[in-house]
């Protein structure tokens, strides 16, 4: 049990050990149904009691104070039963800690989170404290069970599990043989895959030896999966590909195959991965990551991880995650509830935009200059077009006496707002504020200090709001846009020297167009538009304290700007990859995308250790790099498995045939096909497919970003032909690539392209093409290091 070593003067032959083991999960899985039953007792009483969340909570603590909140609480409660219902928690722990008894000298602990505590902590003497720099701290001799959430026989009892978001669980993720955080040991546990979690599910341990281990210590314990190999890791270097080769368990669960939406990683974090999701809450972090490194799970755990450690932080701002589209946003959607976590926001960034109906379709070149960081500038003077300097003095009747003003003064009092640059609605009423100063000034002087009612009575007077109107006018952001899009001079005069003639052109409303803001049909990017001119008038009402933004690459300033207005008080975690960069207005460089959102003291921190791409899928597609116009750091894989074939053909009839024969010989093998090629070719090569008897599906049919990922997966065909321009973001086992020299032709961003397309391989990967290969693919070295074959 979590606290003095239980099992030490037990049976410890493996089968002993292997069988304390299971009596310790069925004595979790005892107390999980409990704390189900409770929270189901919960919601049936309405109490507004939290259940195990934030685990240094005890009962009673969560009370709701006002009803908006109760109502919140409520739903999460229910969700919360709901959960356990519908879906058994699973493995109730995966991996265990066992801490030294005495503190070796000189064993350095590098967490630099000395006597870390935090409000998540939880109770007990036995979790409080962190390790101490000299090893373990107060926690040594004690002996920790870490789980995807924290597990106890009631809220206020000790944990038998630690959530893996203690502080303390760290030293799971992080211990090295080299700094050994004060662990003697680490345990991994193997469960049966898609177990429910029951006793016989725990199929395996492995033990790695950490503190002490340059000493000789012997691992603790061999298992039924095989003797731990642990200790190689823990004398290595600590590395991903150190530890994963070490650890059957770990390599297993990186290599499982990927059925339906995307799982948690929690047992098998990385230590670098690590480092990102429990990075300071308050500072913005942007992570550079070659494909298939991790980037979408960081993300997903680092919210997880700062909603657990800084509830309070995110109860005033919430969070959200913001994916490129619904599909995909629908193949993460389950990560966080797995993790314990049902009310983070989930969109993209048109949802937050504002909701008109979108009636209207733009010309290629309107929507890129619609998403340009200019278009920011030029709302802005086409708004503040509107402001006049006062032109004449103001006389405001008050009773039968009338007050002057200037209009000088008036002037200045305009003149200063403007160059204060305060939201536009908050100029408007900085002015009124400021005029009502005057009056007060001049009454003073005249008859003593004005009382309140007269202040307020000056401020809604007819001339001093007709004063008001006349030199900051109200506007709304439909009538902005729809001016400045409809009437040609507005324009030019908005855009004279940040837009070109041709750029204009573009953007003007043809005269078949209505002009008015209230008949306008907005085109999607004109809901951009609008967000911005609505975000210079006024802060947006919503808010939040820590935004997620997964293929940040991909958004344009204008996207970034809607995101860094809603994100104002809070940070930023950007994800991405530059060298996947495929709209027309992909990222460069960071600097730059992190100045649009609004963070431009990001840190930026490479992932490139793959978990995907096969180490010689991921060589070739590294190739592509040398000729993309961003520098990034290339990807290596801790994958060995994989295979590649290269195989030119005689013209596009024998393509046909070769794709058809390469799906019918990757259907023998397991696992999913996906055809990849140039959007012109997806008809042709379906209706081949399907005249061959396959069933397969269309583009979007089934992964990561088709429908049978979001309603759960991998429901449909087991083969999809899939245009390029498509495939960011999903796996397959089996790719076959048809003429990679088409896509890379295929736009501005066509090496971009095909480098998306050479890394969604799980396992295998065809090229097939009858054109030469892209330059840029063959690199020195030739294509296909793997078999190369003349088939066709
Ligand atoms: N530490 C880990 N343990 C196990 N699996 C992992 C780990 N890190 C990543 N993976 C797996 O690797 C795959 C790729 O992860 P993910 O989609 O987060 O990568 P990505 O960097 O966002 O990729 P891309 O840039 O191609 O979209 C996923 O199946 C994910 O579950």
């Amino acid at each position: 049990m979590t606290g003095e070593h239980a099992a030490r003067d037990g049976d410890t032959s493996p089968r002993g050990e292997l069988a304390a083991e299971r009596a310790y999960a069925t004595l979790c899985r005892a107390a999980l149904d409990r704390t189900s039953e409770l929270a189901q007792d919960r919601v049936e009483e309405g109490a507004g009691v939290l259940t195990g969340r934030h685990s240094g909570e005890s009962a009673g603590e969560g009370v709701a104070a006002d009803g908006a909140s109760a109502e919140a609480l409520g739903r999460q409660l229910r969700s919360r039963a709901e959960e356990w219902r519908e879906e058994p928690p699973g493995p109730p722990f995966f991996g265990r800690l066992d801490f030294v008894e005495d503190a070796p000298d000189g064993d350095e602990d590098h967490t630099g989170e000395s006597g870390e505590t935090g409000e998540s902590e939880p109770a007990g003497k036995a979790t409080r404290g962190g390790q101490d720099r000299q090893g373990a701290g107060e926690h040594r001799g004690q002996r920790y069970y870490i789980g995807r959430r924290r597990v106890s026989e009631h809220p206020a009892s000790p944990p038998l599990v630690l959530d893996w978001r203690a502080p303390v669980s760290r030293a799971f993720y992080q211990a090295t043989a080299l700094h050994p955080r004060g662990v003697k040991v680490r345990r991994r546990f193997g469960w049966a895959p898609g177990g429910t979690g029951e006793a016989a599910d725990l199929t395996g341990m492995e033990d790695e030896p950490l503190a002490n281990a340059s000493l000789g210590d012997e691992p603790e314990s061999g298992t039924e999966t095989g003797k731990s190999t642990g200790a190689d890791a823990a004398a290595g270097d600590g590395s991903s590909g150190a530890l994963v080769r070490a650890s059957r368990i770990l390599a297993g669960e990186i290599e499982r195959p990927r059925v339906g939406p995307m799982r948690d990683i929690v047992a098998t974090i990385q230590p670098e991965q690590d480092d990102l999701v429990r990075a300071e809450p308050g500072k913005s972090l942007c992570v550079q990551g070659a494909p298939g490194t991790g980037k979408t799970a960081v993300g997903l755990h680092r919210a997880a991880y700062l909603l657990y450690t800084h509830p309070r932080r995110f109860e005033r701002g919430g969070m959200l995650v913001v994916g490129p589209n619904s599909a995909f946003l629908g193949y993460i959607s389950a990560v966080l509830p797995s993790l314990g976590e049902v009310g983070v926001r989930q969109c993209r960034v048109e949802d937050l935009l504002p909701g008109h109906p979108v009636r209207a379709e733009d010309s290629p070149e309107a929507v890129r200059v619609k998403h340009g960081a200019a278009m920011a500038a030029v709302l802005r003077r086409a708004l503040y077009s509107r402001v006049r300097l006062p032109r004449e003095p103001l006389a405001v009747p008050d009773g039968s006496y009338r007050w002057r003003l200037g209009e000088g003064e008036l002037r200045a009092v305009v003149e200063e707002t403007l160059a204060q640059a305060p939201p536009y609605e908050v100029g408007r009423e900085r002015v009124r504020a400021r005029t009502v100063a005057l009056l007060r000034s001049r009454a003073e002087h005249r008859a003593g200090p004005p009382d309140g009612a007269w202040l307020r009575k000056m401020g809604r007077s007819k001339a001093l709001s007709g004063f008001v109107d006349a030199v900051w006018p109200r506007v709304r952001p439909e009538e902005v846009v729809a001016q400045l899009l409809g009437d040609a001079e507005v324009l030019e005069s908005a855009s004279v020297g940040l837009l070109s003639i041709p750029e204009r052109e573009a953007l003007l409303w043809s005269r078949r167009r209505p002009r008015s803001a209230r008949t306008a049909h907005w085109s999607r990017a004109d809901l951009l538009l609008l967000d911005e001119t609505a975000g210079l008038l006024a802060h947006p009402a919503e808010s939040f304290g820590h935004v997620v933004v997964d293929e940040a690459q991909d958004l344009s300033p204008m996207q970034c700007r809607a995101l860094a207005r809603r994100s104002r008080f809070g940070s930023l975690t950007v994800l991405g990859d530059l060298a996947q960069g495929t709209t027309p207005w992909a990222a460069r460089d960071w600097p730059t995308q992190l100045a649009h959102l609004g963070v431009p003291e990001a840190r930026v921190v490479p992932l490139t250790t793959g978990f995907r791409v096969p180490a010689v899928l991921v060589e070739v597609a590294n190739r592509l790099l040398a000729s993309l116009e961003v520098r990034v750091p290339p990807a290596r894989s801790l994958r060995r498995d994989g295979e590649l074939t290269t195989s030119r053909v005689a013209g596009d009839a024998a393509l046909v045939r070769a794709v058809t024969e390469r799906v019918e010989s990757a259907l023998g093998r397991e696992g999913s096909v996906a055809v990849i090629a140039d959007r012109e070719r997806v008809e042709p090569l379906l209706s081949a497919l399907r005249g061959a008897g396959l069933a397969v599906g269309g583009p979007g049919g089934r992964g990561k970003d088709g429908p049978g990922a979001a309603a759960g997966g991998g429901v449909l065909e087991r083969v999809v032909v899939l245009p390029a321009d498509l495939a960011k973001g999903l796996e397959y086992d089996h790719v076959v690539l048809a003429e990679p020299a088409q896509i890379a032709e295929s736009g501005p961003r066509g090496l971009e392209l095909l480098y998306v397309v050479l890394t969604r391989a799980v396992s295998r990967l065809d090229v097939l093409h009858a054109r030469e290969l892209p330059e840029a693919m063959a690199g020195r070295g030739g294509p296909g290091r793997g078999h190369n074959s003349g088939a066709g």
